[in-house]
Formats: C-alpha cells, sequence, structure tokens
C-alpha cells in the first residue's frame, strides 16, 4: 500500500496494492496488521454503507468528544467527492478543509482522524461508500455543519441547486454557530 500525506496534518490517503488479472482485480480493503505495521493503528469498531444518487450530499458530520470518530472511507461503485474539515481547536488547519474524489475506479481510500467534519457529494449517478469507524453511532453526540456555508467555501463539484440532502442536513448551522459546540481535544 502507498499512504501520502495531506496538507492538513493526519488526514492520510491510502492507496491499496491492487492484484489485476484477466477476470479484474482484488485488493485488501483492510488489514489490520499490515495497517499497522504502516502506522495506521486505528481500532475499527464499525463499519457503514451508505448508497446514495447523483447530487446527493451527506454532511458534514461529526460526533462531540468523547464520541468522536476517526474513519477509513473508500468507494465501492461511483464517484463522490470527500471533504474532511478540521475541527481540532488546537490545529493549525483549523477551519480549513481538504477535498478528495473518491471513486471505484481510483480505490482510494481517504483516513479521517477523530476531530473532523465529513461529507460527501455524490458525483456519479449512484455511489456505494463503505466506511471503519473507530467509535459507535451516538446519535445525541452527533453534529453537524452546514455544507454549503460560504466561509467555509467547499466546492462540491455539484451545482448547489440541485443538491439533494436530508432535511437534518437542511438545517445544519454554520461553521461559525457550530463552533460554540466544539469539544475536540487532541486525544
Ligand atoms: C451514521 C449512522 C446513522 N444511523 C441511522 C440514523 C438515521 O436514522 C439513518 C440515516 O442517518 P444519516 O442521515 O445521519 O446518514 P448520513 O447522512 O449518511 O450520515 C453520515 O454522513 C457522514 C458522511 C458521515 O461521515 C457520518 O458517518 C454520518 O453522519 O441511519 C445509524 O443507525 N448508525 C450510524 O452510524
Amino acid at each position: 500500500m502507498k499512504i501520502t500525506k495531506t496538507e492538513i496534518p493526519g488526514l492520510l490517503i491510502i492507496e491499496p496494492k491492487i492484484f489485476g488479472d484477466s477476470r479484474g482485480c482484488f485488493f485488501e480493503l483492510f488489514n489490520q496488521k499490515s495497517y499497522q505495521e504502516n502506522d495506521l493503528k486505528t481500532n475499527y469498531i464499525q463499519d457503514n454503507v451508505s448508497y446514495s444518487s447523483k447530487n446527493a450530499v451527506r454532511g458534514l458530520h461529526y460526533q462531540l468528544s468523547p464520541f468522536a470518530q476517526a474513519k477509513l472511507v473508500q468507494v465501492l461503485h461511483g464517484k463522490v467527492l470527500d471533504v474532511a474539515v478540521d475541527l481540532r481547536e488546537n490545529s493549525p488547519t483549523y477551519g480549513q478543509h481538504y477535498a478528495i474524489e473518491l471513486s471505484a475506479e481510483n480505490k482510494l481510500q481517504f483516513y479521517i482522524p477523530r476531530g473532523f467534519a465529513h461529507g460527501l457529494s455524490v458525483l456519479s449517478d449512484h455511489c456505494v461508500f463503505y466506511y471503519k469507524c473507530d467509535n459507535f453511532y451516538n446519535h445525541e453526540a452527533e453534529r453537524g455543519i452546514n455544507f454549503n456555508d460560504p466561509e467555509l467555501g467547499i466546492d462540491w463539484k455539484i451545482p448547489v441547486d440541485q443538491a439533494i440532502v436530508s432535511p437534518k442536513d437542511e438545517v445544519l448551522p454554520s461553521f461559525k454557530e457550530a463552533e460554540k459546540n466544539f469539544f475536540f481535544k487532541e486525544d
């Protein structure tokens, strides 16, 4: 596997080793031993899958400490723009975001440590999104930031007026409003 750091400390792009042949290809989506040997020591305890249509936007979501989640995300079918926003109060990149195209074609994985808001927009007709979490879902600790917050200035690569958003996400607060309740301390 190849691990690439990003300009936001902690966010990593992981390229699994792909074994191609006349039938197609094979790759290990996760292997505790080889990931730990590469200093990816996160202990995942919950796997999630979401199916989405083109122009769907999920997020930006996070869970308050001590229920914050690190995530290892991957697209199994289709293509998304995946976005992580740094909410770690002592981080030099606090409030900054990183966006990356993840697809069944590029087979890239994106590692997002605890302390980030996470969201995605669907660029293909359909998308199967799979991710591992290192903490359980906790509805009471769930918070969010409006994906279209002009202060974040995220280009979701879709026509925002055609975005398909859940009623819950429609009314998420701005970064500045949500900031009043951040509880991310460096673990
Ligand atoms: C996240 C989650 C949700 N649910 C239930 C709660 C709702 O009744 C239903 C749909 O949840 P939601 O609309 O929050 O699903 P997404 O919008 O895909 O949420 C995710 O979106 C962004 C991209 C994330 O990174 C988070 O993992 C997560 O917040 O599934 C569960 O039962 N377990 C879970 O872990």
